[in-house]
C-alpha cells in the first residue's frame, strides 16, 4: 500500500523559549504533523515536557499532534495527553506489561495508537498488535536525544516490517524517528517508510529555512 510521505518535525530541536512561534512557523512551512517527544528521565535519560506544554501549544497549530511517549509507565498519563490535544499517541512496549491494554486505552480516548520499536527491540514486539494500531514508529537512534547518528541496521527492519504489514493487508503507517536527513530519508522510504520525523534537519537554520528543510527531506529540495 503506497502512501504519500508525511513529514513530522520534532519540536525537540525547536527553540524552547519560543515553542508556540516555532510550532506555528513549522505549520506554515508545510509540515504534515508535529512530533512531540515526551521524556521522563526514567524510561530514557532525558526530560522534556508534559501535558501542560502540549495543551499550551494546541492553539498555535491545527496540525495533528504526534505524541511520542518515552515514559514508563505510560498508561497513567495517556488520558492527560489526550485531553491536552494529542491526536496520535505512540508508546514503547517495554514501558508496561500489557501493551495491548495500552492500545485499547488510546483507542478508547479517540486517538490513533502507535507502537515504537527502539533499535534493539525486535519486530516480534509489535507483531501481535499490528491489527489494532495505526502506526509503527521505527527508531533509527536510541531514544532520549536529538542530533544522534542514523543507525543503518534499522533500514532492513523497516523493509521486513513493510513486508509483514503488506502481506497481512493492513493499513498501518511506518514512521521513522532519529537521524532523518535529506540523505537518509530516501533510503528508509525505499524500504517502505511513509512518515518521517525530523528534528535537527527540520529546524536547522531557523524559521526562514523551515520550508526548504521540509522540501529537502521530502525529496523535493
Ligand atoms: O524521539 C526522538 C529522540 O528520542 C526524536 O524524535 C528524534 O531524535 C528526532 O531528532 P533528530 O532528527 O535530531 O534525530
Ligand atoms: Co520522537
Amino acid at each position: 500500500m503506497v502512501k504519500p510521505v508525511l513529514i513530522a518535525p520534532s519540536i525537540l530541536s525547536a527553540d524552547f523559549a519560543r515553542l508556540g512561534e516555532e510550532a506555528r512557523a513549522m505549520t506554515e512551512a508545510g509540515a504534515d504533523w508535529l512530533h512531540l517527544d515526551i521524556m521522563d528521565g526514567h524510561f530514557v535519560p532525558n526530560i522534556t515536557f508534559g501535558p501542560s506544554v502540549v495543551k499550551a501549544l494546541r492553539p498555535w497549530s491545527a496540525l495533528p499532534f504526534d505524541v511520542h511517549l518515552m515514559i514508563g509507565p505510560a498508561d497513567p498519563y495517556i488520558p492527560a495527553f489526550a485531553e491536552a490535544g494529542a491526536d496520535r499517541i505512540s508508546f514503547h512496549p517495554e514501558a508496561g506489561p500489557h501493551p495491548h491494554r495500552t492500545v485499547q486505552l488510546i483507542r478508547s480516548l479517540g486517538k490513533a495508537p502507535g507502537v515504537v520499536l527502539s533499535p534493539g527491540t525486535p519486530i516480534a514486539m509489535v507483531e501481535e498488535l499490528l491489527g489494532d494500531i495505526d502506526l509503527v514508529l521505527v527508531m533509527t537512534v536510541n531514544p532520549g536525544f536529538g542530533g544522534q547518528s542514523f543507525i543503518e541496521s534499522q533500514v532492513d527492519k523497516v523493509a521486513r516490517l513493510r513486508e509483514m504489514i503488506d502481506k497481512a493487508g493492513l493499513d498501518v503507517r511506518i514512521e521513522i524517528d532519529g537521524g532523518v536527513t535529506p540523505e537518509t530519508a530516501p533510503r528508509v522510504v525505499a524500504a517502505g517508510a511513509d512518515t518521517l520525523v525530523a528534528g535537527t534537519a527540520a529546524f536547522r537554520g531557523g524559521p526562514a529555512a523551515y520550508a526548504a528543510n521540509i522540501a529537502a527531506i521530502r525529496g523535493n529540495g
